[in-house]
């Protein structure tokens, strides 16, 4: 069907049944379930790159540079913003790489809603097929959502969420894992058969050591992982991507 038009047409494609992740959400709200106001994050979180000096970030959404062939909503800077735990986790994982001459790169992690509701408009608007050849060439835009490449309601939204994959620490050069990030297809399942050896090893390595982190994979896409405990398992959060929202102050973790 064509697309809904308007920016406020956010309907899913038809017949598409909720994602994986999707969960009865609750929209954020404060300590005393009062409404959280939505330009602003909880103290829990934290931005990345000042937690964690030295990190690596390409934030993909906030450029054109991504499957939508356009910045994100929501995105306003190019900025990993995540629950302090799950920063301190990413410190493990990187603590865990350096003696084998690796390192993480991050391409995604606090997702306001207002994002992912853009990634729906986009998936409605099938006159709209110029990233198809480089990002989802095998599988229709109707099924993206069904098939786990996107989320109505995703986990990246609740803070302790994170796209990445492993570098090398010298030259940052990527490690093969057989497919890009967010190309939305069979191929990228961790599991995928259809890689080579060397990279499945890679997929393997990046499982592992997000594994003994505290992060848990995503089925469909070996560069998505959630924090097992992580500290809002029930809210998804729809603050801007961007060091203002931020209500901590800036500092390293100790
Ligand atoms: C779009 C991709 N980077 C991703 O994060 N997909 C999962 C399923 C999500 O949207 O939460
Ligand atoms: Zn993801």
């Amino acid at each position: 069907a064509p697309s809904p038009s308007g920016p406020a047409a956010a309907s899913p494609p038809a017949g598409r049944s909720p994602a994986p992740e999707a969960a009865e959400p609750s929209e954020a709200a404060g300590p005393e379930g009062g409404r959280r106001g939505d330009g602003e994050a909880p103290a829990e979180f934290v931005a990345l790159r000042e937690a964690v000096p030295g990190v690596r970030e390409d934030i993909r959404y906030a450029g054109a540079d991504n499957f939508t062939g356009m910045p994100v909503d929501g995105y306003q800077e190019p900025a990993c913003l995540l629950t302090e735990d799950a920063a301190r986790a990413l410190v493990r994982a990187r603590e865990a790489l350096a003696g084998e001459g690796l390192d993480l790169l991050v391409y995604d992690c606090y997702r306001p809603r207002r994002a992912v509701a853009a990634f729906l408009r986009w998936a409605a608007d099938l006159s709209d097929t110029r990233t198809r050849e480089e990002y989802y060439p095998r599988v229709p835009k109707t099924r993206l959502f069904e098939e786990g490449y996107l989320a109505e309601r995703s986990g990246h939204s609740r803070g302790s969420t994170v796209d990445l994959t492993l570098v090398r620490a010298d030259s940052g050069r990527p490690l093969d894992m057989g497919t890009p990030y967010d190309f939305l297809d069979p191929l990228s399942a961790p599991d995928s058969p259809e890689v080579t050896a060397r990279q499945r090893a890679a997929r393997d390595r990046l499982g592992e050591v997000m594994d003994a982190a505290g992060f848990g994979r995503a089925r469909t896409e070996w560069w998505h992982f959630t924090l097992r405990e992580e500290p809002f398992p029930e809210t998804y959060f729809d603050f801007p991507v961007a060091l203002s929202s931020l209500s901590s102050p800036p500092g390293a973790l100790d």
